[in-house]
């Protein structure tokens, strides 16, 4: 049976502001289960950056519930249910790789062995052995990328949200890390939610499409992919890619108001 990891119940969110209220969300319900792989797609201000802070705990609804893991965001927090990638990597200049990774579970009091064992074990999971001692600027963008993934697994948590993590990669690279994405799901069987802008990467690795409009930001539609779970980058030449695409335009397109 599948189990129900993250619940959204009648969502919303509306900012106040001195131009008058945003309402960044509006009554959004999804359940997202353990194992899948879940993008959120739509235009820019549609609110999937919103709805994924909210569900780590990092902004709170106006009304409606969210549940992760059975929990509210703010307990599955301090449980660090879930591991976060934000758009930029993020990482301190002044730390090695290792050292960035290692940070969190510094504050967390965690023992040098125990630190070392894990930074080696998400290193190798992003496939960055052997760069632990190199410091941020010494990395390409997609490895800084891939470090900072890293560092969201360290307390090796089942969920993993990221925010948009490849928006600022050319197209080889961002292709190349989202195979990479794809193996470690595989082999980590997490559930991973991600934000995105680009069509054929929300096709390419999700189990589930959540197509978003926007102005109050709302689920125009959830696709379940047919794809299966096991892809490499050369689906996307087939016809069931393509239809998959197709759908979520069609989606994007009935939610954009063109204003
Ligand atoms: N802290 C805030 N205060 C006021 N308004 C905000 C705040 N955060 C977001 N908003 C507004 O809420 C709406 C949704 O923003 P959000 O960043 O979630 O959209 P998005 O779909 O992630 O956009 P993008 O793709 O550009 O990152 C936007 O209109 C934005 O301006």
């Amino acid at each position: 049976m599948n189990q129900t990891v993250i619940s959204a119940q009648n969502l919303s969110l509306t900012f106040q502001t001195n131009d008058g209220p945003v309402h960044a969300l509006k009554d959004i319900n999804l359940d997202i289960d353990k194992g899948d792989f879940v993008s959120f797609i739509g235009p820019s201000g549609c609110g999937k950056t919103t709805f994924l802070r909210v569900m780590a705990d990092l902004e709170t609804p106006t009304s409606g519930t969210v549940t992760v893991n059975g929990m509210s965001p703010a307990e599955a927090r301090m449980k660090r249910a879930y591991g976060y990638v934000f758009q930029a990597a993020g990482l301190y200049p002044w730390r090695t790789i290792g050292g960035n990774i290692r940070l969190p579970l510094e504050i967390m009091g965690y023992s040098r062995e125990e630190q070392a064992k894990r930074v080696a074990n998400v290193l190798e999971l992003v496939e960055l052995e052997g760069f632990d001692k190199k410091f941020p600027w010494q990395l390409s963008g997609g490895m800084q990328q891939r470090a900072s993934i890293a560092r969201a697994l360290a307390f090796d948590a089942d969920i993993l949200l990221m925010d948009e993590p490849f928006g600022a990669l050319d197209e080889i690279v961002r292709d190349h890390l989202n195979e990479q994405l794809l193996k470690l799901w595989a082999r980590t069987e997490k559930t991973i939610g991600f934000v995105t802008h680009s069509i054929p990467e929300a096709v390419f690795l999700s189990t589930k499409i959540v197509v978003m409009s926007p102005r109050p930001g709302r689920i125009a539609d959830v696709i379940d992919s047919t794809l299966p779970r096991d892809r490499t980058l050369d689906i996307r030449e087939t016809q069931e890619f393509a239809d998959i695409a197709h759908r979520v335009r069609e989606g994007l397109r009935a939610g954009h108001a063109y204003d």
